[in-house]
Formats: C-alpha cells, sequence, structure tokens
C-alpha cells in the first residue's frame, strides 16, 4: 500500500504565528523551517511512507525542505488548508484517484515525530480512513483516506471530532510525538520535553546563546 502524505504549509513569513517570539531572538521563518525540517525528515524516514509533499503558496521559501526528501508543489492560491490539500490530492493523483495509493496530510509543526510512531499509525490505519488527533483531543495531526479513496479533509477548529464524524476511525495506538503538534510555546516546551529533532534543537540552542 503506497502511502503518499500532504505536508501543508502558509509562506513561512506568515504560518504559526502563535508562535511568534517563542525562539528569542531567532527569526520567524527559521522557526518555522525548523519545525517543518524535522517534521519532514522523521516523515521521510518512517516505514510505509512512499513519498512526502509539501504543498504551500511560496515554494521557493520551502525549497529546502526539498533536500530533505519531500516534493515542494505549488497550492495554487487556495484559499485555505483544507482547499490546499484538495488542490495537491487532485494534480497528484487526478479528479478520480484511480488506484489503491493511500494520500495522508501530515502537520508541518511535529519536531519531536519519530518516524517509528509515525510507521504505527500507517499500520493500525490498515488502509482505512483514519486520523490521529492531537494530544488535547481536539485538533489533528494526521489524516489518512482509505487506498483509492478521497481525503476529504476537514481541518480547522474541533477538526479531530469533525473528522470522527465524517466517519473516519479514531486511531489509539500511543504515539506521543505525532499528536504533539507545536501552536503555542507550551507545546513548545512539551515536545522539548518529548525530545526534539535536530533542526529545532538546534535552534532553540543558537537562540538561547545569543545574550
Ligand atoms: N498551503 C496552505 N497551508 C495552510 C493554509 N492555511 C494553513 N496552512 C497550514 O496548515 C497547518 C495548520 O494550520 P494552522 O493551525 O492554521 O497554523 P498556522 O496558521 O500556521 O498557525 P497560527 O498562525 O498560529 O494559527 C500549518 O502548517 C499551516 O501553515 C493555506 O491556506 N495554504
Ligand atoms: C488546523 C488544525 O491544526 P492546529 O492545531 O495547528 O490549529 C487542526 O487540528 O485541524
Amino acid at each position: 500500500m503506497a502511502v503518499t502524505l500532504l505536508v501543508p504549509m502558509k509562506p513561512p513569513r506568515a504560518g504559526k504565528s502563535r508562535l511568534r517570539g517563542a525562539f528569542g531572538v531567532a527569526p520567524h521563518t527559521s522557526l518555522v523551517l525548523a519545525l517543518a525540517s524535522d517534521t519532514v525528515s522523521a516523515a521521510v524516514a518512517a516505514p510505509g511512507v512512499d513519498r512526502v509533499v509539501v504543498v504551500t503558496g511560496d515554494v521557493e521559501a520551502l525549497a529546502t525542505l526539498g533536500d530533505l526528501g519531500a516534493d515542494v508543489v505549488d497550492d495554487e492560491g487556495a484559499e485555505d488548508l483544507n482547499a490546499a490539500l484538495l488542490v495537491a490530492e487532485r494534480r497528484l493523483f487526478g479528479p478520480s484517484r484511480a488506484g489503491d495509493a493511500v494520500v495522508g496530510a501530515l502537520q508541518a509543526d511535529l519536531p519531536a515525530l519519530r518516524p517509528a510512531e509515525l510507521g504505527r499509525a500507517l499500520a493500525e490505519a490498515g488502509g482505512r480512513r483514519a486520523f490521529t488527533a492531537d494530544r488535547h483531543g481536539t485538533g489533528t495531526t494526521l489524516l489518512l483516506s482509505a487506498p483509492g479513496g478521497p481525503l476529504a479533509p476537514r481541518f480547522g477548529v474541533g477538526s479531530a471530532a469533525a473528522h470522527a464524524a465524517s466517519g473516519a476511525l479514531a486511531l489509539t495506538t500511543s504515539a506521543p510525538s505525532l499528536r504533539s503538534d507545536v501552536d503555542t510555546a507550551d507545546d513548545l516546551a512539551y515536545a522539548r520535553e518529548l525530545g526534539l529533532g535536530t533542526h529545532t534543537a538546534e535552534l532553540l540552542t543558537q537562540a538561547c546563546a545569543v545574550p
């Protein structure tokens, strides 16, 4: 079963506004890129993942994610996150989603992500449309289609309940690193306890070293 993971991202200067200043003097774009670099590196290495595709309105600003093994594609001016995912799904698989490929959406702010935990979630889904809720139980960090089926994303406030209501299976595998997206400074502290990936850890060290 081939799994392609879409990783939606606003242009880095615009995204993750709630984290502005959380890394002291580090530029905001560096912070957004570090979080995404750790996410992409782990996703590319996860068992069962064939392809990782970053979907964004600013391909140029995120080109370095290509060096980590992701493809970076334009969201064609999509108006929001769900629309950007639909644009990429259509672009990669065509309008009818023929074949048995699984498409997923993975949040770009999972700096503690462990490849094995993502692999366990894919294995538990086992070809069913499924999702992982974030550690608060309200948001969604990963949504997977059934083979050949539509992703039908419902990201946004209360997305875990929305995905469950749409018939997606709530995965129960213990995967703290997959559930720990970083929207706030508190989330960053939590991910730090789990163990940050090298890009985010190094940026944090540099930011703290500057008086
Ligand atoms: N390509 C694309 N990605 C988006 C869009 N809107 C949100 N995203 C991305 O989807 C993910 C989750 O979105 P949000 O939780 O709203 O995150 P955010 O807007 O970056 O963060 P805040 O500004 O703190 O709310 C983030 O990686 C966003 O950058 C969009 O219109 N297009
Ligand atoms: C958009 C979502 O993510 P976040 O927690 O980053 O706002 C979501 O969980 O649906």
